[in-house]
């Protein structure tokens, strides 16, 4: 394999990315991605389009005074003032680029520009020539190329590079192209424009179709563009732009194919992604290539099994690499026994037999049948289950006082192994004067990690579903108790955990503390 060439990326989610209906950034905001662009090796940064508002302008310019390794770049159209705007904003930088475009299908030119080909020609080069006052890095753009006729595209671009444009972009502007037709166009064009050699080709492609990401790679693998111009996200005027993530992927993962040097830190890739996301409140869909949440997730157990074997049966690159923590399992009704045993043992839950995996695997598959989302704590719960199946501890009854400027008090009885115990305490509060008059002959031991009522009906006659968390010798359950009075649900709660724990009958700790907070 020969040595690669380098394939130069050029983000434009600051200038068509905010064409995005909805998008617009100030200039605080611009900052914060310039710099996420530049700390990812961005070669050039389209940070605006200077004319547009002063607003940008000022935008463009606290750009290029602060990026330093990548290019900045303001867009322009082809005429004298935008070009002075543009090179004006873009001064600061130490690289700096002028973009400037105008439109050259005949559509466009006439019905848009009401522009002869001759006077749309003029109007490029006079462009150029202006815009080399201010740079020597000077980009042209045929605006709605894919739909332009190659015998005009081969004028107006050798005039453009003649003039000193060394970026040449052809863009399909509408998302009209398709893959293998515009890897032709692009190849071509540059077979046909005698000084073809002298400029950088380069590509910008809309999404309208879904066809931005492989436009440009045939571009690029076949018609011998080095430059792709890309957004975070895919942002951009209607349907977006190509997907920077996805094509430095694609350029990365396929270097045996496209066999090209992309210089992009990819592990910032995600906390880009979440940059422009959190900044435009566009939110990433979660099959989203590269970026998305479950770009990364596997959820059927034919796959989860693949992966726990060996990763790259089901994953051609790694979460790691474009900068999630790893990928992950997700457990559902699709999942199989590996992935199951793995969460169990990634859980921590001690299990004594292949068997109480099976049996607790089928109840996780009911469960999943009827709840979306299995949290680690209904895994958990499971298990816990098993457990209350020789529940040996029962609420029988509670009786409770409390009055104004008076502690409250609590009376317990419930059945250990069938036999009645009784308990009374105090509290700072009616529940913690209840836990307390359990643990008065309980003497658990266990620490009170989490306290919630929830109603789990309407009105006063609400039935009360209370849950209860408590810890002791490194173990962790919840015990659920439900009672339209909420101090009942809380002592069944409370009692529920202590079975789970199953540490009542050791009495391990005499020395009860006072746990439960006031309630
Ligand atoms: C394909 C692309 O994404 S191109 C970039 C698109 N982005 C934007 O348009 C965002 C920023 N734009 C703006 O803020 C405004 O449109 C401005 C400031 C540029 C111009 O505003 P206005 O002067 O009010 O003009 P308006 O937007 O109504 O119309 C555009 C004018 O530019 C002309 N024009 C369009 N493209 C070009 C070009 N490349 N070169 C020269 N003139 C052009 C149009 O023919 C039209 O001229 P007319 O008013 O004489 O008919
Ligand atoms: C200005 C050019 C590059 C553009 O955005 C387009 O044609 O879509």
């Amino acid at each position: 394999m020969n040595t690669p060439e380098k394939l130069i990326i050029f983000d434009t989610t600051l200038r068509d990315g905010e064409q995005s209906p909805g998008a617009t950034m100030g200039q605080a905001d611009k900052l914060r991605i310039a710099k996420q662009l530049e700390r990812m090796g961005v070669d050039v940064i389209e940070a605006g389009f200077a004319a547009s508002s002063p607003g940008d302008f000022a935008a463009i310019q606290a750009i290029a005074q602060v990026v330093k390794n990548s290019t900045v770049c303001s867009l322009a159209r082809a005429n004298l003032r935008d070009i002075e705007k543009a090179g004006l904003a873009i001064q600061a930088a130490p690289r700096k680029r002028i973009h400037t475009f105008i439109a050259t299908s005949p559509l466009h030119m006439e019905k848009k520009l009401n522009l002869q080909p001759g006077q749309v020609i003029e109007a490029a080069v006079s462009a150029i020539r202006e815009a080399k006052k201010y740079t020597d890095d000077i980009e042209f753009s045929c605006e709605d190329a894919s739909r332009s006729e190659p015998e005009f595209l081969y004028r107006i671009i050798e005039a453009a590079i003649r003039e000193g444009a060394n970026t040449i972009n052809i863009p399909d502007t509408v998302g009209y192209a398709v893959p293998s037709v515009f890897g032709e166009f692009i190849k071509n064009l540059r077979e046909h424009v005698y000084n073809s050699d002298q400029a950088i080709w380069s590509v910008h492609c809309h999404n309208d179709l879904g066809l931005a990401v492989a436009n440009s790679l045939s571009g690029v693998h076949f018609g011998g563009a080095r430059q792709i111009e890309c957004s975070i996200n895919g942002l951009g005027e209607r349907a977006g732009n190509c997907a920077l993530e996805e094509v430095v992927m694609a350029v990365k993962t396929r270097k045996d194919f496209f066999n090209l040097g992309c210089y992009i830190d990819t592990r910032q890739l995600v906390p880009a992604s979440k940059l422009v996301s959190s900044i435009t409140g566009f939110p990433i869909q979660p099959n989203k290539a590269i970026v998305g949440a479950n770009a990364f997730s596997h959820a059927s157990g034919i796959h989860q099994d693949g992966v726990l074997k060996a990763r790259d049966t089901y994953e051609i690159m790694t979460a790691e690499e474009v900068g999630w923590n790893t990928n992950k399992l997700v457990l559902g009704k699709l999942s199989g026994r590996s992935a199951f045993r793995q969460r169990v043992r990634e859980l921590g839950i001690p299990t004594k037999s292949e068997e109480e995996i099976n049996e607790a695997f089928a109840r996780f598959k009911e469960l999943a049948d009827k709840k979306t989302d299995i949290f680690d704590e209904d895994i958990q719960s499971l298990f816990d289950e098993q457990y209350t199946e020789q529940q040996n501890i029962k609420f029988v009854s509670l009786k409770q006082a409390s009055e104004t400027g008076k502690r409250p008090y609590a009376e317990i009885v419930y059945l250990e192994n069938g036999v009645e115990r009784h308990g009374q305490a105090e509290g700072n509060g009616p529940v913690d004067a209840t836990f307390n008059a359990i643990e008065s002959c309980a003497k658990s031991g266990a620490e009170l990690l989490l306290y919630s009522v929830n109603a789990l009906t309407l009105g006063t006659q609400a039935q009360g579903e209370v849950t209860v968390r408590l810890s002791f010798g490194g173990r962790m359950v919840n015990g659920n108790g439900a009672d339209p009075d909420i101090l009942a649900a809380s002592a069944k709660a409370y009692l529920d955990a202590l079975n789970k724990l199953n540490v009542v009958r050791e009495k391990k700790n005499p020395q009860f503390g006072n746990d439960a907070a006031a309630v």
